[in-house]
């Protein structure tokens, strides 16, 4: 989870062939129109991600219930009230946070910098003022997403082996 250009995608593709767990991108599932306003520089709401919510909550659900490989999802969770979604999947505990934590300026450097993406730089700001961090809620991982990926993947697979013990 989190900002824009904080590494989910790349982390996430890392961890998940790391792991050998399955990797599903949060992106992929929100609605065309969604896509749009993200495109022309429009901050998504609340209603915009409620279906998108519900849609990667029963997708984690399913994939909690089917016996095999564990699985990764991008998804910027910006607020609690979108990780408390979330957490709803499986038995209660199953589902963790790992927090790429990044600041303003090299989100917006990184957004910039790629090509090909959908989302708009201008929204960067936004995504600051709608993240409510994760620190003291359960079952979250911080890490500095500045780090070299290897790195990042390093600290969450050890993490993964004792989640409960970094947990902040
Ligand atoms: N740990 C890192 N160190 C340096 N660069 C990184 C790191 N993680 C990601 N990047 C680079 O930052 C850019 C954004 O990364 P990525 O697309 O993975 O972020 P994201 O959170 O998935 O973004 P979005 O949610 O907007 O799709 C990419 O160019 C990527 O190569
Ligand atoms: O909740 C949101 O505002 C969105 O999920 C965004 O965070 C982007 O989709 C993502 O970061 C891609 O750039």
């Amino acid at each position: 989870m989190g900002v824009s250009g904080c590494g989910k995608s790349s982390v996430g593709q890392s961890l998940a062939h790391a792991l050998g767990w399955t990797l599903h991108e949060g992106d992929a599932y929100h609605a065309e129109e969604s896509i749009r306003k993200m495109q022309s520089g429009t901050p998504l709401t609340d209603e915009d991600r409620s279906g998108w919510l519900d849609t990667l909550t029963r997708l984690l659900d399913s994939a909690i219930a089917t016996p095999g490989p564990g699985v990764v999802l991008t998804c910027s969770a910006l607020k609690r009230k979108y990780r408390d979604r979330l957490r709803d999947a499986g038995p209660s505990g199953t589902v963790g946070f790992v927090f790429l934590d990044l600041g303003y300026d090299t989100a917006l450097q990184r957004v910039q910098g790629r090509s090909g993406h959908f989302f708009s730089p201008e929204l960067v700001a936004n995504q600051f003022a709608t993240l409510e961090r994760p620190e003291g809620e359960g079952t979250v991982l911080c890490v500095d997403a500045t780090l070299p990926l290897t790195e990042i993947v390093q600290r969450t697979q050890s993490w993964l082996g004792r989640p409960h013990a970094l947990t902040t």
